[in-house]
């Protein structure tokens, strides 16, 4: 019995993947056409290895962040036509198809499919296996363009992020805010969930909260502030003491209003307003009307005011203008209220930037000089305006046969080399030397006595093999594991200017047998 789509929720405690939409049929029509052409044949059970990969590090760098793998898993692990989804392949399929193509598509189900994969949240390089997909042919066919899918836009938005993180540098608080200029709902969800692996520290996305307990930040909008006229809209004023105490009856009359000269009384009620309610997160937006003149005096008031009674504010946010002059003004005006008014803290006070935040900005403020604490970011982040796409490719092994591949680290504990070895070769040793080939040029190797040896590929999707299933870990672990090995990177693959291209390589068995076969199968021209 094909399952019915309510019925395609989970499988061995496997949740189906996060978005509905990405079912069997969430596919190019190729894809079921070739799977009747090998049923037809008699082709259809040939077991096939596939290797997905990518070609080319995005964004002009030299490494990427793998994202993705575990909705590839959730996706297989439910893998089951409905009933109607048959219906439509039969009617999509320009041909009469016979009544025992539905049958087997009515039986198909991904327990014969092994997949072996690098595990999320790992910098991984070109060519290299992210996944290798061994089963039936036609079954991991019709996988193609859903993985592909699945982590194409996954891993580049990781990879944005992550470049975000290391311009902005460690000690920075990196907010996501990009959903209402995501692409579609998914771009949003997906891009919320992907920046955080990359190193983000949290989203405005409330569902991306939700669905996988990433932590949500925000402030306010120009909009909250412009709808305010004055102070008299405010209707209740009370405001308890932090500790309790006491109640103060009209939280507006302590306000130092005009103590910092002539500022916009409606902003000063926008962020009146919004101290009461939110009394232990004010953060007010200060550049509506004049980021010096206003909004910087305005927030004082309201946070000296809430200090008296207990309450520390939290910061700002400045969303337009030259962000490294303000936010050096900024913290001058905070630090001279700290001195002057004796508040210890209030020179400390967090200061937010966005408004139009990439990875060029970013490194034009920290050269500049800035006082930033926090950035907001969103259309360059989530749309990855830089590159649209990463080239990754699902294919039939284009370096010929099953390979195994190695991380090799070097004496310093920097990765040296990633090694791509035939199945059935011995692995690399700690301390044995190794000979490193480039899997193209024939000059270019070198030898490698590997201090510590990973293997990259794991067992993510048993099938029939007997094989023990790694577990899905949990987002914050796949995000943790993303900043270590993005720490643990040698600095010149990590530059901006002219990285340094980290090495990918093949044994050198691994390079005579596919030199052999390419040459085999490469026809020899005839020149007349
Ligand atoms: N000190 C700085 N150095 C380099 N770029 C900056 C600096 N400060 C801000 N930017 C960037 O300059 C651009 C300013 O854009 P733009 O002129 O459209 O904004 P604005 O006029 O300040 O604000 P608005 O969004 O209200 O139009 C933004 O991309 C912003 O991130
Ligand atoms: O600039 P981004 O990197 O996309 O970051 C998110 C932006 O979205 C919000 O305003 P929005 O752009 O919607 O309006 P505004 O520019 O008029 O403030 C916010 O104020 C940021 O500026
Ligand atoms: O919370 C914010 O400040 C925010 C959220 C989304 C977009 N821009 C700003
Ligand atoms: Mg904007």
């Amino acid at each position: 019995m094909a399952a019915k789509n309510s019925e395609r929720i989970s499988n061995g405690g496997i949740h189906g993947p996060t978005n509905p939409m990405v079912t069997p049929l969430l596919n190019d029509l190729y894809q079921f056409t070739m799977a009747y052409a090998y049923w037809k044949a008699g082709k259809h059970q040939e077991r096939a290895v596939f290797d997905l990969y990518f070609r080319k590090n995005p964004f002009g760098g030299e490494y990427t962040v793998f994202s993705g793998l575990e909705e590839c898993v959730r996706f297989i692990a439910n893998f089951k036509l409905t009933e109607d989804e048959i219906d439509f392949v039969r009617q999509s399929l320009t041909t009469t198809c016979e009544e025992a193509f539905l049958d087997y598509l009515r039986g198909l189900d991904c327990s014969d499919v092994e997949v072996y994969a690098i595990p999320e949240g790992s910098v991984v390089f070109p060519k290299i296996p992210l996944l290798r997909v061994e089963g039936p042919v036609a079954v991991v066919q019709l996988l193609e363009t859903p993985f592909v899918n699945l982590i194409n836009f996954a891993s580049l938005v990781s990879t944005n992020a992550a470049r975000h993180r290391k311009v902005a540098g460690k000690s920075k608080t990196l907010l996501e805010f990009g959903l209402r200029r995501a692409q579609g709902p998914d771009g949003g969800v997906g891009a919320s969930k992907y920046c955080y692996i990359g190193g983000f520290d949290a989203t405005s996305n409330v569902a991306a909260g939700k669905l996988f307990g990433i932590p949500l930040r925000g402030t306010h909008s120009h909009a909250f502030v412009s709808s305010y006229m004055s102070l008299d809209e405010i209707t209740d004023k009370s405001l308890r003491r932090k500790d309790g105490s006491s109640t103060c009856e009209d939280f507006v009359s302590v306000l130092l209003n005009g103590v910092f000269g002539e500022t916009n009384q409606s902003e000063l009620a926008a962020f009146t307003s919004y101290a009461l309610a939110f009394p232990d997160n004010f953060l007010a937006l200060v550049d509506t009307y004049d980021v010096m003149r206003s909004g910087i005096p305005n927030f004082c008031a309201v946070a000296l005011a809430l200090g008296d009674l207990g309450y520390k504010a939290v910061g700002i946010r400045l969303d337009s203008g030259d962000l490294a002059y303000l936010s050096c003004q900024a913290r001058k005006f905070f630090c001279s209220i700290e001195k002057e008014f004796g508040v210890p803290g209030f020179g400390k006070l967090i200061i937010t930037a966005s408004n139009d935040l990439n990875e060029e900005t970013l490194d034009a403020l920290n050269k500049q000089g800035h006082e930033v604490d926090a950035f907001g970011i969103g259309t360059y982040l989530v749309t990855c305006y830089a590159q649209a796409a990463l080239g990754v490719v699902f294919k039939l092994v284009s370096i010929p046969c099953k390979k195994r591949s190695y991380r090799l680290y070097g004496k310093e504990g920097y990765p040296l080399v990633d090694i791509m070895t035939g199945e059935n070769e011995p692995s690399p040793k700690v301390g044995e030397r190794i000979l490193c080939r480039h899997p193209f040029q024939e000059s270019k190797r070198a030898y490698v006595v590997p201090q510590h040896v990973e293997e990259l590929l794991r067992c993510y999707w048993p099938g029939k093999s007997g094989k023990k299933r790694e577990t899905l870990p949990p987002l914050e672990e796949i995000r943790e594991r993303c900043i270590n090995q993005l720490e643990q990177m040698r600095p010149d693959h990590m530059r901006k200017l002219n990285p340094t291209p980290y090495k990918v390589s093949v044994s050198a068995k691994l390079y005579d047998f596919i030199h052999f076969l390419w040459l085999n199968e490469a026809p020899v021209g005839e020149l007349q």
